[in-house]
């Protein structure tokens, strides 16, 4: 059944109120990663819990418990669990997406304040952290059920929200909860299928479905050795120096090229076959499109099968930063007494977290061992997550494909997203039913970025496909 005329036109024409949600939503600093804004990921969901009332959601709030996050004790902010509708004749659909996002500050690099979400008129841009990843997408949801809320009108489906606030922390305390709740009885059971609007376009241009998402193996490596920061006039030459340790061991994980050296991780993924590299082939994207998301012409290949499989079909390996080291103005001659790097590998089947980490526990222990250095070593995994791949011949991706052709006037791309959302396969799992990936924003939107994007028509059409995608589910053939 095609999404009524109305719905259409009333997206259409509440896009201003729209857009003043989205500040709202991007003026709360929700910073999963860093403890100081911990009351803040608070705050945001009691803030979105709000909204979902306010449009006739029944809602809770599930305390996930405690964790420990670099050495301290943190509450995890809860879930917000939501229903609307319970018609045995219509299906269920299980809606996921997270309120948590990336750290930013403008000194990182952005050209305004990133938690004061900025319209440009001109480009058609809404410019603030978590515009794309993942309030904007959330707030497509709240768009729909508004429609449907003021009209009084019934959904087309039944529908069972999920949102939580750690999800770019490793989703801490979310996979028991999704476990527990898929049970006979709980809060998702007789879920049909599930969607979640929590990636991206390849390009700015296509619209896509995704069928898989890469897995995620986090790690912090520490060298210590120093009882306290040195004077490296007094002891430069003189003391093993753990700086220089850390940047001989980054050096040993990775290529330029991006190959990854630790051995047996490359290895543990069989090569394509023709067949599939024609899927890669047969997808619109180019070199430029690379390019220009980056902001620069840095693509690893000029062949565009080769770059897309790096990010959908090969695991990576990228180094993120290094704790402890110098990094103000001016000359400091310090050597740091103890510092830590950070360095992830994503992940793709048939590769685990549990199969990955000895292979870099002992990859690392080695390379420190040919160091002949006096300091210590030591190597934690921070989080994980699985891989995911799903069928997208199933009905789910079926009424996704009707919605976005009835929306955008264009098929859908199909694609696998080198990005990771670690509840997606657990979900799958847990539910035993089809997972789909109906993203919103376009691969230049930044996201994790400086000047994080989305485009205000992205935010209305794909709120209107949002909307469509559960009338077209609510017809197709289980
Ligand atoms: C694809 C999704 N929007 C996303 O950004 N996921 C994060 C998840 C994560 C895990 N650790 C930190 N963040 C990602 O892929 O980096
Ligand atoms: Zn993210
Ligand atoms: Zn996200």
């Amino acid at each position: 059944m095609p999404a009524p005329t109305q719905f259409l036109k009333y997206i259409d024409s509440n896009t201003d109120a729209f857009i003043k949600r989205l500040g709202d939503a991007v003026a709360i600093p929700s910073i999963s990663s860093d403890p100081t804004h911990r009351k803040d990921v608070f705050a945001m969901a009691d803030w979105l819990n709000e909204q979902l009332k306010q449009l006739g959601v029944d809602t809770k709030l599930v305390d996930l418990g405690r964790h420990i996050m670099d050495g301290e004790d943190l509450p995890l902010p809860p879930a917000i669990l939501g229903r609307v509708g319970n018609d045995s004749a219509k299906k269920t659909v299980l809606i996921y997406g997270h309120f948590d996002v990336q750290p930013a500050e403008k000194s990182d690099g952005w050209n305004t304040e990133p938690f004061t979400l900025v319209v440009n008129k001109e480009t058609g841009q809404l410019i603030g952290r978590g515009s794309t990843d993942d309030k904007g997408p959330i707030l497509g949801w709240l768009n729909v059920l508004q429609y449907h809320h003021e009209n009084k009108l019934p959904l087309p489906v039944n529908l069972v929200l999920c949102f939580e606030g750690m999800e770019e922390s490793g989703s801490e305390g979310l996979d028991d909860l999704v476990r527990r709740e898929s049970e006979k009885g709980g809060y998702f059971d007789g879920v049909d299928c599930v969607c979640i609007s929590d990636n991206y376009w390849l390009n700015t241009r296509t619209p896509v479905l995704t069928y898989g998402l890469r897995g995620l193996s986090y790690y912090k490596v520490t060298v210590s050795g120093p009882g306290r920061d040195l004077h490296s006039g007094v002891f430069g030459r003189t003391v093993h120096e753990p700086m220089t340790d850390l940047i001989s061991l980054l050096g040993t994980l990775v290529t330029p090229q991006g190959d990854i050296l630790i051995k047996g991780v490359d290895e543990m993924v069989a090569p394509p076959d023709e067949e599939e590299k024609k899927i890669y082939a047969n997808l619109d994207y180019s070199i430029a499109d690379v390019e220009e998301a980056a902001g620069a012409s840095i693509a690893l290949s000029s062949d565009k099968v080769a770059v897309l499989m790096g990010r959908m079909r090969s695991p990576s390996l990228s180094i993120h930063g290094i704790e402890g080291a110098f990094s103000a103005a001016g000359a400091k001659t310090v050597i740091p007494a103890k510092v830590s790097g950070r360095f992830s590998i994503r992940l793709v089947p048939p590769q685990t977290p549990e199969k990955i980490k000895p292979l870099v526990v002992n990859h690392l222990q080695k390379a420190f061992a040919t160091l002949g250095s006096k300091n210590k070593l030591t190597v934690e995994e921070l989080h994980g997550g699985k891989p995911w791949v799903a069928d997208h011949r199933h009905w789910n991706f079926e009424a996704a494909k009707k919605a976005t052709k009835a929306v955008y006037g264009q098929d859908p791309d199909l694609t696998r997203e080198g990005g990771s959302i670690p509840v997606t396969l657990t979900f799958a799992e847990s539910l035993g039913v089809n997972v789909l990936l109906l993203p919103m924003g376009r691969g230049d939107d930044g996201a994790h970025s400086t000047n994080e994007k989305l485009d205000i028509s992205n935010f209305i059409e794909g709120s209107k496909l949002l909307g469509t995608y559960l009338y077209e589910l609510a017809d197709i053939q289980k």
